[in-house]
């Protein structure tokens, strides 16, 4: 071994070198992914699996553990010291080296079983880190500083008390002297000639073994296997919702080691994209090659829901084809089965019967593919944002787990910029509804399922909303949900109605507003004697009441053959013989149009061979007495909901029942409250 050299001699490649090992120093125990922090996820994770392949005992593991990590540190340590004799650097001498490399070792044995008993504490990673970056502060550079920078001002014998606290300060009291440059190697001298080197080490045995102690004692999990952490800390609180939009929009389910398997096996698996559709049905009615950009086809969905009473017929023989990069808009009221169908299209529940094309597969093939990347879908009350998260949080989550990446810068698009640093339940709604979007955006869906985007959104805010989706969205295949008439009308290229989870009515927003284009309401305050309702008769226009009479408002819906001019006049000359004080004639609107589809629905006694709706009005002691009481009933009548009427008398309601599968027809209402109640009332 060379002689060292005089400090003042090497002071320059020595400062360069020192600073190599402090920075060495600090990657080991600074930096997240350092070696300590690994060994604390192995351990808070509890690597059952690693201690199963292994075939080791849960302490045999710990120990081997231990034993591998003093191994690492020793090894990158013992690299150091022997570039530093290469380099003849002073404390590379035979005498430092037999200092350095056996205390290396023992402090590492020192510092697992500091981990051990850290972790006992701390509840995730972070934490962990948290606290062992403070105690490697306090215990390990704290004191090496202040040993390092007094070092040559303090008599050598005081030295020895250094050797008496626990054994890595000191060393790494020595290490800084070296690495600052105060110390001059008569440290090593004194430690060696006063055998102090000796006892550091039986310390260091002693402390690793009374370390190791604590953690066995505090740490369960080396006993019993059963961790009391949370593994899953770098995900926010997740709920079923927030998962599977998760899921759906992203195709990593990142909760579940188990779900991101399956995902990679089924990828591998669908390597060769096939249609596939998911009964002979669909193969008759569709061809099986279709174009890029393809049409959605939903192809006689049923949903029904069971549960212990009664069952639930959410989606009944829904077929819908929307055609690629257009808007379709799923109006109706609440319960009639929109989300159902939504969720239908991400797969989140299987479907009683039908299929659904998307991008050229069924659905029913389960082929993740499709859903995966493909799908993007934001559900109701903003369920994948994370109250904790800020805005940027949110995107750059989101962009790590996605499945592909859009190029959009969305924080831009969304006008986000000003609210980045802010946590989204610092947002308010309609903030919150752009970062949903922008989440679901991220990922580059080819189809975007848009569930009630601007529920609780001002009239102004959604707007831009809207602007914004249909800027960004134009190569996409929109699906929106939505109560906001106007909105459907103004936004979306084709709407359908859905009523007790069925189809009613289905076209453009044109379409649908010229099949009530001539509908007309009239407004006035007075009263039309009959002889005008015969008038305007024999010019074709039908006019009935739809208000009541005593109301000195009265509305009446007119039904025009284009001739709208010839109902004013006759307003007009009813208004002058002084029959009415005034009145108002507007065309029927978009809403109106949709409140007479809800009525007409109901009204409408479907009869068909699967299934029977019927509303009746009937008293509500009577119905909930027989609802309940008359099991016999129950058994062959499901009764889907009661909806109170608008009529203010309370004891008259509406209710709708649904005659199960198979059973006869009932014609009216008579027939129905016998059939149902058997007793004919
Ligand atoms: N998981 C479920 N279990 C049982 N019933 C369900 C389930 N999901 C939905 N339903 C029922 O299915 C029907 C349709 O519900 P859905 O959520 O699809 O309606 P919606 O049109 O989206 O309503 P809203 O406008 O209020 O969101 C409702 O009667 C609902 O109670």
């Amino acid at each position: 071994m060379a002689m060292p050299l005089a400090v003042s001699e090497q002071f320059g490649i020595l400062q360069t070198f020192q600073f190599m090992v402090l920075i060495s120093q600090s990657f080991v125990i600074m930096n997240p992914q350092s070696y300590y922090e690994q060994y604390a996820r192995a351990r808070i994770d509890g690597r059952k699996d690693v201690i199963s392949f292994a075939g080791l005992s849960k302490i045999q593991w710990h120990l081997s553990w231990n034993t591998l990590a003093a191994l690492s540190i020793f090894l990158q340590n013992t690299i150091i010291i022997v570039i530093g004799c290469i380099l003849n650097f002073q404390f590379c001498s035979a005498q430092s080296l037999a200092i350095y490399i056996p205390t290396f070792l023992l402090t590492s044995l020192e510092v697992t079983a500091i981990c051990d008993i850290i972790q006992h504490f701390c509840k995730t990673i972070q934490t962990f880190q948290q606290i062992f970056n403070v105690c490697s502060l306090l215990i390990f550079f704290a004191p090496a500083l202040a040993a390092g920078m007094f070092i040559d001002s303090i008599q050598k014998y005081y030295l020895a008390i250094f050797s008496f606290l626990p054994s890595f300060p000191l060393m790494n009291a020595i290490d800084a002297g070296f690495n600052l440059g105060y110390f001059n190697g008569s440290l090593s001298n004194i430690i060696v000639s006063k055998n102090y080197l000796i006892l550091q080490w039986g310390l260091q045995i002693i402390y690793t073994i009374i370390y190791s102690l604590i953690a066995l004692k505090l740490d369960n999990s080396i006993v019993k296997s059963k961790s009391n952490v949370d593994f899953n800390v770098k995900q926010p609180e997740t709920s079923e919702k927030q998962l599977q939009s998760n899921v759906y929009n992203f195709g990593i389910d990142n909760m579940t080691q188990q779900v991101k398997e399956q995902y990679y096996a089924l990828k591998q698996s669908l390597h060769h994209n096939q249609l596939t559709v998911g009964s002979e049905d669909a193969l008759d009615l569709l061809p099986i090659q279709r174009p890029v950009p393809s049409p959605i086809i939903i192809y006689n969905v049923s949903k029904t829901f069971k549960s212990k009473d009664r069952n639930i017929i959410a989606n009944s023989n829904i077929n819908l084809l929307i055609n690629p990069r257009t808007i379709f808009g799923l109006l109706g009221p609440n319960g009639s089965g929109k989300t159902t169908l939504c969720k239908a299209l991400m797969m989140a529940h299987s479907l009683d019967s039908g299929d659904i094309l998307l991008e050229n597969a069924s659905i029913r093939s389960k082929n993740l593919n499709i859903q995966k990347g493909v799908i993007g879908i934001c559900l109701q009350n903003d369920a994948a944002l994370f109250d904790e998260l800020t805005v940027q949080e949110h995107i750059d989550f989101y962009s790590q787990i996605c499945y592909k990446q859009s190029k959009l810068n969305v924080i831009q698009q969304f006008q986000l910029t000003e609210h980045v640093n802010k946590r989204a339940k610092e947002l308010s709604g309609g903030w919150k509804r752009r970062l949903t979007v922008a989440c679901t955006l991220v990922n580059d869906p080819n189809i975007l399922i848009l569930d009630e985007i601007t529920s609780g959104v001002d009239a102004v805010a959604r707007e831009d909303i809207w602007r914004l989706i249909k800027n960004i969205c134009k190569d996409k295949t929109i699906i929106a949900t939505t109560h906001t008439l106007h909105e459907a009308q103004a936004h979306f290229d084709n709407i359908g109605f859905i009523m007790n989870g069925r189809i009613v009515c289905c076209g453009s927003v044109d379409q649908i507003n010229k099949l009530y284009e001539n509908k007309m309401c009239v407004e006035l305050r007075g009263y039309l004697n009959e002889d005008f309702f015969q008038r305007v008769q024999q010019k074709g226009i039908i006019m009935q009441d739809c208000q009541n009479r005593l109301l000195s408002v009265q509305s009446l819906d007119a039904e025009c053959a284009g001739n709208v001019d010839e109902l004013f006049d006759e307003l007009l000359k009813e208004q002058e013989a002084g029959r009415i004080q005034s009145f108002q004639l507007s065309q029927r609107q978009f809403d109106q149009v949709f409140y007479e589809l809800i009525i007409i629905t109901v009204q409408k006694q479907e009869v068909n061979n699967s299934s029977h709706y019927q509303m009746i009005s009937c008293n509500t002691t009577n119905v909930s007495k027989y609802l309940f009481w008359d099991e016999s009933a129950k058994q062959d009548v499901n009764i889907m909901e009661i909806v109170p009427t608008e009529t203010g008398d309370q004891c008259i309601q509406t209710i709708q029942i649904v005659v199960k599968e198979n059973q006869r027809t009932v014609s009216d209402d008579n027939e129905l409250f016998k059939y149902i109640f058997n007793d004919g009332r």
